[in-house]
């Protein structure tokens, strides 16, 4: 399984991200991620546009709702050709099933391999005091997320988004072969914005990460693509 370095395209503009992306050689093919910044301004046309350049693409909209509007958006999702996208664990098991269901009927009707199905556990912004306070859920944050890995896989989604920080505890609990995509990435030297649970490219690669999600440290970088490549060649290194 490749084990990609993920850009966060957070973008308020198509224009920016498509200038953004222009400063790569034509032969670099980069997995970028599309949240919702750049999709609720940009639209589904910005996932053909930069899939027309090459790139694969990890459309990020982290959807929560009532298990039939949750199916219904993942069958339009399904149809757009990206190949990971997000869904909410705290959703709960019926939801995270019909999220499943939608994407694969979405994705057939075009003859496409379906996305992958990626449940978000505790987002790396929360730290221990929100989850027991904000969320009123007791325990550390490493059971809650382990929690929702199970959940997701009993699910059937194909993998999790959670800190480099939980990857152990969840392969251990549901399997190596489950995905764990970790955001909250932040080089020795980079500020940690408002991420609570960080770790350092070779630190994540050492705990068994399945591909790195970095925005910031990147897309704010005087050198965005001398950033991208030290984040990459640090990342190779340490997973070799
Ligand atoms: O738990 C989560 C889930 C998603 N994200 C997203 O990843 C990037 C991280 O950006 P940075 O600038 O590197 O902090 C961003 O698009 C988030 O929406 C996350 O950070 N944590």
């Amino acid at each position: 399984m490749s084990r990609p370095v993920i850009i966060a395209l957070d973008f308020p503009t198509a224009a920016q991200a498509l200038v953004f992306l222009d400063q790569f050689p034509a032969t670099t093919k980069l997995t970028v991620k599309i949240g919702m910044e750049l999709f609720y301004a940009a639209g589904p046309q910005i996932v053909q546009a930069i899939e027309a350049r090459g790139h694969a693409v990890f459309l990020d909209l982290k959807l929560h709702d009532i298990p039939n509007t949750v199916e219904s958006a993942m069958r339009v999702i399904g149809r757009l050709g990206v190949r990971y996208t997000t869904v909410h664990a705290a959703g709960g098991h019926v939801m995270l099933a019909a999220a499943k269901r939608g994407l694969v009927a979405g994705a057939a009707e075009q003859g496409l391999p379906a996305p992958k199905l990626l449940a978000i556990t505790q987002l790396t912004s929360t730290n221990q005091a929100m989850l027991n306070t904000d969320q009123q859920i007791p325990g550390t944050v490493q059971a809650s997320v382990v929690h929702y890995a199970e959940l997701a896989q009993a699910s059937d989604c194909d993998g999790v988004i959670c800190s480099a920080q939980e990857v152990g505890a969840i392969h251990a609990a549901v399997g190596t072969d489950f995905i764990a995509i970790t955001p909250g990435i932040r080089p020795a030297t980079a500020a940690a914005d408002d991420q609570q649970r960080v770790m350092t490219p070779t630190a994540a690669a050492k705990a068994g990460s399945n591909g790195l999600v970095v925005g910031r440290p990147i897309t704010q970088a005087e050198n965005a693509v001398r950033a991208y490549q030290q984040i990459l060649t640090e990342w190779s290194a340490a997973n070799d």
